[in-house]
């Protein structure tokens, strides 16, 4: 979800370890040569998901790479058979978290109109059934900072891969 910090805790994960680190969000920037704002303004939110699944569709192909992605990834179908080139972690935060991460905050184009903690609530709930299909989830608390919360996520990962490991072949 967008605040609880994937490009932050992601780009700590990845130097943890020794991967390379890219964001979705900052490649459709980098592509469009516009902001993310710029992009939802002129084109609108299905062209800028067109974009974020072709960026996406590149970018899974690599490994040794960590990826944050834009917290509306998950809406498209296509774009999960891209994510499970991976292992995909759910950073899940309460709202109350989002909420002062992001009340100043102008650079979430589907966050601008009405009020925050309502935009919140919609978008988590229409969402939370699909950040579930996550390989991890990992509770994002005040407290913890993106480094405490890398090494969280990477001593996690060996019991996903075991689980994994476990699971009858016709699973895969
Ligand atoms: N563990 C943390 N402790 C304190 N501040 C944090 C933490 N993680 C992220 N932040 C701050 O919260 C804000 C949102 O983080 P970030 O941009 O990484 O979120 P995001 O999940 O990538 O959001 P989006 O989906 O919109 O890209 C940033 O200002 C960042 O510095
Ligand atoms: O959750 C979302 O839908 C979004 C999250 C951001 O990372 C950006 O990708 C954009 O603001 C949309
Ligand atoms: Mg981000």
């Amino acid at each position: 979800m967008m605040g609880t910090g994937k490009t932050t805790v992601g780009r700590t994960l990845a130097t943890k370890l020794g991967y390379k680190f890219v964001d979705t969000d900052e490649i459709i920037t980098q592509v469009t040569q516009q902001s993310i704002s710029q992009v939802f303004a002129a084109s609108g939110e299905s062209a800028f998901r067109q974009i974020e699944t072709q960026v996406l569709a590149r970018v899974c192909a690599y490994t040794h790479l960590a990826i944050a992605t834009g917290g509306g990834i998950v809406l498209r179908r296509e774009n999960w058979s891209y994510l499970h080139h991976g292992l995909i972690v759910w950073l899940d935060a309460p709202i109350e978290l989002l909420y002062t991460r992001l009340n100043t905050d102008e650079t979430r184009p589907l966050l601008q109109a009405g009020d925050l903690r309502t935009q919140l609530e919609t978008i988590l709930q229409q969402r939370q059934p699909l950040y579930s299909q996550a390989d991890l989830r990992v509770d994002v608390t005040l407290e913890e900072t993106p480094e405490q919360l890398a090494t969280r996520i990477l001593e996690a990962i060996p019991q996903v891969l075991k689980k994994a490991g476990e699971m009858p072949a016709s699973q895969f």
